[in-house]
């Protein structure tokens, strides 16, 4: 469903010039969910938007369900790490959950069935007409992820989306994702510098080097499908592989 083929990303300006991706090679197949992990400034948020077609790759490609992508492709969703900017302050929950349902040009009642629904799959059935600014940090990643779902993707594209929330709540909202992907079969690229987020919510972890950026590692999470926050973090396969994963980003990081 997404294929990275030798994708590098050079930043020219101001006389500094950054190579942040030297060559990203990767594929996620439908229905996956992959996580990405890396050091700081490795260029996780550049792959992402290269993927998006938010930003335009020096040189190698970026397909989506085979199609090379040379703008926003059609039907991915990308949720934030700063839903404080990625949410319309002037506008009701369930009018930013509307909002690119309208760009889409849905009819209006198609439109409403699919905002309720969404609001009540993140629990927040009830918030449809509150400001997100009247809402916790915590519960305007929720609108975030609604409004991402009632999109109804083929692909999502998550970027470090629980860096700025407490553990509790983050640890609700990785459960929350999980359950979500498995209702909706989406494939999910998720982008995290957390090696135990990746390892708990992923099939599949790959690891980047420091920038320059490449492919380190490309493991499957050998966890069951049913997760929890207990006894999925004491398992042993867990311990193991975060134990792994730690020591491969260290290494990764004294090697620049
Ligand atoms: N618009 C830009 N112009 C110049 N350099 C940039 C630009 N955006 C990113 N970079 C550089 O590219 C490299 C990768 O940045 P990027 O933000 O993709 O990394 P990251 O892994 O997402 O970082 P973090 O983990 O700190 O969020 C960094 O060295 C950064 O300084």
């Amino acid at each position: 469903m997404l294929e990275i083929e030798s994708l590098r990303k050079t930043y020219d300006g101001h006389g500094r010039r950054v190579e942040a991706l030297a060559g990203i090679t990767l594929a996620v197949g439908a229905g996956e969910f992959v996580c990405v992990v890396g050091p700081s400034g490795c260029g996780k948020t550049t792959l992402l938007r290269c993927l998006g077609g938010l930003l335009r790759p020096t040189s190698g490609e970026v397909r989506v369900a085979g199609a090379t992508v040379a703008g926003p492709p059609d039907g991915l969703a990308i949720v934030f790490q700063e839903y404080g900017r990625s949410l319309m302050p002037w506008l009701r929950v369930a009018e930013n959950v509307e909002l690119p349902l309208k760009a889409k040009g849905l009819p209006r009642a198609e439109r409403r069935g699919l905002v309720a629904s969404a609001l009540a799959s993140v629990g927040l059935a009830d918030a449809g007409r509150a400001y997100p600014w009247q809402l916790s940090g915590g519960m305007q990643q929720r609108v975030a992820i609604a409004r991402a779902i009632a999109f109804q993707p083929r692909v999502l594209l998550m970027d470090e989306p629980f860096a700025a929330v407490d553990a509790q709540t983050r640890a609700d909202l990785e459960d929350l994702v999980r359950s979500l992907w498995q209702a909706t079969g989406v494939t999910l690229l998720f982008v995290t510098h957390d090696i135990d987020e990746a390892v708990y919510l992923g099939q599949r972890v790959v690891v980047l080097s420091s920038s320059p950026t490449r492919v380190l590692e490309d493991l499957p999470v050998p966890l069951p499908g049913e997760r929890d926050q207990l006894t999925t973090r004491s398992d042993s396969r867990f311990v193991e592989m975060r134990t792994h994963l730690y020591a491969s980003i260290q290494k990764a990081k004294s090697a620049t």
